[in-house]
């Protein structure tokens, strides 16, 4: 496990600008040292505006975009366009704006796909995408993402494992079918705990004052089943990027000497 490393932006809006600068070079980096370049999206407010920074950064352009791989931490699962369906976001935000593969896109699956309302059946599926792409030297049978960025959600949610729901609690498998999500929609798809951990990155973004308290609790020992936040972590790096209003219930040790 990786101590988290906590950053501070001013506010929401500088938040989603620096964090889209620290993934173009983290981008970057992997595709000089690797070929290629292996990043996890997530939907919710935060990920969609950091999604939205990158594509008005003019050093998007650095990024090969035909050289990376994206993939989802978690979906809702409902029909392919649907406009709350975190890949339709997700392109609207910045994909359908740069070059990338379409063949090394790998959105979770849809409800109207060839799994139908079948929602175990689709997350099984999507564990076999990521099998076939992970290779021997990768851990828990997903690919060694390069970064992995998840919302953090007001009750301390990530991806789809919300407090005291059984994915949560998921030890084996890498995706699972979420029923019954406290939000909406109730039925969903999501990576697990051991698959977030595979990744070499984790960032966990959380900005505005509904996220004080979950970003609090999750920093300050809770456990996973609570704030399933606290059982997210990387293997290189685990690192939570705040506006100063989801920071103001830090304990002050973890309040970082301003970076604004
Ligand atoms: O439903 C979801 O919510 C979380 C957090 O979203 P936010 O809007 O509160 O930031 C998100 O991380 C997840 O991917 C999404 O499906």
């Amino acid at each position: 496990m990786t101590a988290p490393q906590v950053v501070v932006h001013r506010d929401k809006e500088l938040m989603a600008k620096a964090a889209a600068a620290r993934l173009i070079t983290r981008i970057v980096d992997a595709q000089a040292a690797r070929g290629s370049a292996s990043v996890v999206l997530t939907g919710g407010r935060n990920g969609n505006a950091l999604l939205a920074a990158l594509a008005e950064a003019p050093a998007r352009d650095a990024v090969d975009w035909g050289r990376l791989d994206l993939w989802w931490g978690d979906e809702r699962y409902l029909p392919e366009g649907d406009p709350e369906r975190n890949v339709t976001q997700a392109r609207q935000a910045l994909l359908d704006a740069v070059p990338v593969d379409p063949a090394r896109v790998h959105p979770m699956p849809a409800s109207d796909g060839g799994h139908g309302s079948d929602a175990d059946a689709a997350a099984e599926g999507y564990a076999a995408e990521l099998a076939k792409a992970a290779g021997p030297e990768d851990h828990a049978g997903v690919p060694s993402f390069d970064v992995l960025m998840l919302g953090v959600g007001p009750d301390a949610h990530v991806a789809s494992l919300f407090p005291e729901h059984p994915g949560v609690r998921e030890t084996e498998r890498t995706v699972i079918g979420v029923h019954g999500s406290p939000k909406p929609p109730p039925t969903r798809i999501s990576l697990t705990l051991p698959a977030i951990r595979a990744a070499r990155e984790v960032w966990l973004l959380a900005a505005g004052e509904d996220k004080a308290n979950a970003a609090a609790m999750a920093l300050s020992g809770a456990g996973e089943i609570q704030a399933p936040a606290a059982g997210a972590y990387g293997r290189g790096r685990t690192l939570w990027l705040l506006d100063r209003t989801a920071a103001a219930q830090l304990p002050r040790e973890l309040y970082p000497p301003a970076s604004a």
